[in-house]
């Protein structure tokens, strides 16, 4: 090709390319940098940005390796920048230094998913000056406050490679367990890490100064600085109760739930308020999914007081489930005992979810260079859980058990280390976009992961069914399953027809054998009836003209049903076509032809299909046509099959948790 015809970002691509050579070239020594010229040129960098108000986000391309460090400080020698190579990970090694050049923010393009960062200059103890990356320690693209200039850092096994725009070498971190972040009042680590000369003096020793500033910041919302400073503030009165108490506060505003219950717990030993002390605990093995201890917490405020109601949420239920080793497909889930249709499985809390209102426009650049996955929801999803294990490392185990892909399984992370690079697979592998109960199908917007269910299997024609109110999940069984067969959900949404569900379960690198895809595999008309099918809803979508859409329509059906004669069962996309017929018949309003198809629709999809979002409405649209016809019995039936198949024990609570089912009911 010619290199004048290569657009922008092909070029980029092959610059990529050449630095990815780069960095598996033999390691030489670090290339010096003059410390005065660097810190020069970064702030006049900045200003440059500044002033010409340019986005202070830069994009760069990611190399798909990536490091963590597994050994604890104690294990490791310390090392300066003068003594390092590129590219090497210097292994059994940490460095120390201080962020000397304002911070900006970086979206890292990688694969499964991309990462935030920052890019900053930092001095170490002998005055050099080098590069540095840092990913995934904050959860805002935008946020670069919580590095400010000054800041004493110690990387540990520090990565030095070229960057991915030029080939000057820089430092990168992936995993926020490699950093740790050293108080420059704190003269005890300061001395053992030789940087006694960053010993801020000036700084007061008295705690009451730091707790209220601490207060200062939390009132505003800093609860990370906050944190910092009620730190400091009990190191230098580690008996004021007070400090803990609000520690615990802040560390339960964050989400670091273990910290925030130890915290409450040592503010309660040292004499602190105990309602409040109680309270934080209860809401912390809450967030622990320490059920039953949380509840402990909230009983004993509620004997000791009459003033507050405890505050009450869905605790995790894990119905007669177990999770055991599948052939053929890593780990499932099984039934531990006989289960009869309709059984609540399990109710679970998410780990993590990415907040829809987190997405920036700025991150539609993320979007225009996705590969499989990797999409700006995945890297909140990523961020978030990162966030999640930094704050409470008790967690760890949990995440890192669940599958990552190709990343080998079982393999020992130590506690509080971050391995980001099987986090990003995790991620990419676990979650699922997920709608919420009563919610348009079509506004998938939030991604999240969940623990146990992570476990199961996928299959089409599945004997479970979840479904999501908020960031709670919850699955019912779908048919009679017998003791040991395994339960499947379905991944994907079922209207989909054989190449796009496979299209689709391609992502997660597996060919599902269910019933229904081994019949559309072996049906040689299956593909033409995709076609015909597909031919239609386009011209359908395109005309104004109802009465020829049916006609057109109906003339397909009967070729629909002929691809079907040597069929009998599972016959999705006759289901789908009958489904567009019926919004045809609908705007004509032909209540008879619409029951008439529904009726079809219904007794074609009387397996454990049924329980699909699509075909539970279906019954209540007969309800509805039935209730124009006069048939209040039809009315009647249809509603309780609707209400069933939505696991409600009664219609209170089928409007309740189903409010768009309500608004339709009490219209009709
Ligand atoms: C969310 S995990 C499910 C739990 C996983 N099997 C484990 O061992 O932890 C998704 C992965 O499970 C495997 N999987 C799920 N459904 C499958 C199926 N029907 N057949 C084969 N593998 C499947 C695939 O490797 C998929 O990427």
């Amino acid at each position: 090709m010619n290199i004048n015809t290569l657009t922008k970002a092909q070029l980029e691509m092959k610059k990529f390319g050449e630095i990815n050579r780069l960095n598996e070239s033999e390691p030489e020594s670090r290339p010096h940098r003059n410390p005065d010229e660097e810190i020069l040129s970064w702030q006049l960098q900045t200003v440059k940005y500044e002033k010409n108000d340019i986005t202070k986000t830069k994009t760069l391309f990611l190399s798909e390796n990536s490091h963590f460090c597994s050994k604890s400080f104690e294990e490791l020698e310390p090392i300066n920048l003068c003594d390092m190579k590129v590219p090497m990970i210097h292994e059994g090694k940490y460095l120390v230094c201080q962020v000397k050049g304002k911070p900006y923010s970086v979206i890292g393009l990688a694969t499964p998913s991309p990462y935030f960062g920052v890019h900053t200059l930092i001095e170490d103890l002998n005055g050099d000056i080098e590069e540095l990356a840092m990913y995934n320690f904050r959860h805002k693209v935008d946020d670069v406050n919580w590095l400010p200039l000054g800041t004493i850092l110690i990387i540990k096994e520090p990565w030095l490679r070229y960057g991915s725009q030029s080939k000057t070498a820089s430092l990168r971190v992936d995993s926020p367990s490699d950093v740790i972040f050293v108080d420059p009042i704190d003269n005890e680590v300061l001395e053992k890490i030789g940087a006694t000369k960053w010993h801020d003096s000036k700084l007061s020793k008295n705690a009451e100064v730091w707790q209220k500033e601490a207060n200062e910041c939390f009132k505003k919302g800093k609860y990370e600085m906050a944190l910092k400073l009620y730190d400091r503030a009990i190191r230098f009165n580690p008996e004021l109760s007070v400090l803990h108490s609000n520690k615990s506060l802040t560390c339960l505003r964050i989400g670091a739930f273990y910290d925030a219950y130890e915290a409450a717990k040592i503010g309660l030993e040292k004499g602190g308020n105990r309602e409040k002390a109680l309270y934080r605990m209860g809401q912390a093995a809450y967030d622990m999914r320490e059920w039953q201890n949380a509840a402990n917490h909230f009983a004993a405020i509620l004997l000791e007081s009459e003033k507050h109601e405890p505050q009450f949420e869905v605790a995790d239920y894990v119905g007669p489930i177990e999770i055991a080793n599948i052939p053929g497909k890593g780990r499932g889930i099984i039934a531990s005992e006989d289960i009869k249709e309709g059984t609540l499985l399990v109710v679970s809390k998410a780990f993590s979810t990415s907040l829809c209102q987190d997405f920036l426009s700025l991150l539609g650049t993320i979007q225009s260079f996705k590969k499989q996955g990797a999409t700006a929801d995945q890297l909140l999803q990523v961020t978030q859980i990162m966030k999640n294990l930094q704050l409470n490392p008790q967690l760890g185990k949990e995440i890192y058990d669940l599958y990552a892909g190709d990343l080998e399984q079982n393999v020992d992370i130590p506690f509080g280390v971050i391995d980001a690079a099987r986090v990003q697979q995790i991620s990419a592998c676990n979650t699922f976009g997920t709608t919420d109960v009563g919610e348009n199908s079509e506004s998938i917007d939030k991604i999240r992961l969940f623990v146990l269910p992570s476990y199961f299997n996928h299959s089409c024609i599945a004997n479970g069914k979840r479904e999501f109110f908020h960031d709670v999940m919850v699955v019912h069984a779908t048919a009679d399953i017998k003791k040991g067969e395994e339960i499947f959900v379905p991944y994907i949404n079922l209207t989909y027809d054989f190449l796009e569900r496979k299209k689709k379960l391609d992502f997660w690198k597996f060919t599902c054998t269910c019933a229904l895809c081994e019949l559309d595999a072996n049906d040689e008309n299956c593909l033409k009836r995709n076609e015909m099918v597909k031919k239609y809803v386009k011209f359908a979508n395109g005309s104004y003209n109802l009465y020829s859409i049916i006609d057109q329509g109906e003339a397909l059906l009967k070729k629909i049903r002929e691809t079907y004669v040597n069929r009998n069962e599972l016959k999705i996309v006759l289901v789908q076509f009958l489904d567009t017929l019926y919004a045809a018949y609908y705007d004509t309003g032909n209540k008879l032809k619409c029951a008439k198809i529904l009726e079809e629709i219904i007794s074609l999809m009387d397996n454990p299909l049924k329980y699909t979002e699509k075909i539970k409405t279906k019954y209540l649209d007969l309800a509805h046509c039935y209730l124009s016809l006069r048939n209040n019995r039809g009315y009647k039936e249809m509603l309780q099959k609707a209400m069933k198949l939505s696991f409600c024990a009664d219609m209170e609570h089928f409007k309740a948790i189903y409010p768009m089912i309500g608004r339709q009911l009490s219209v009709m």
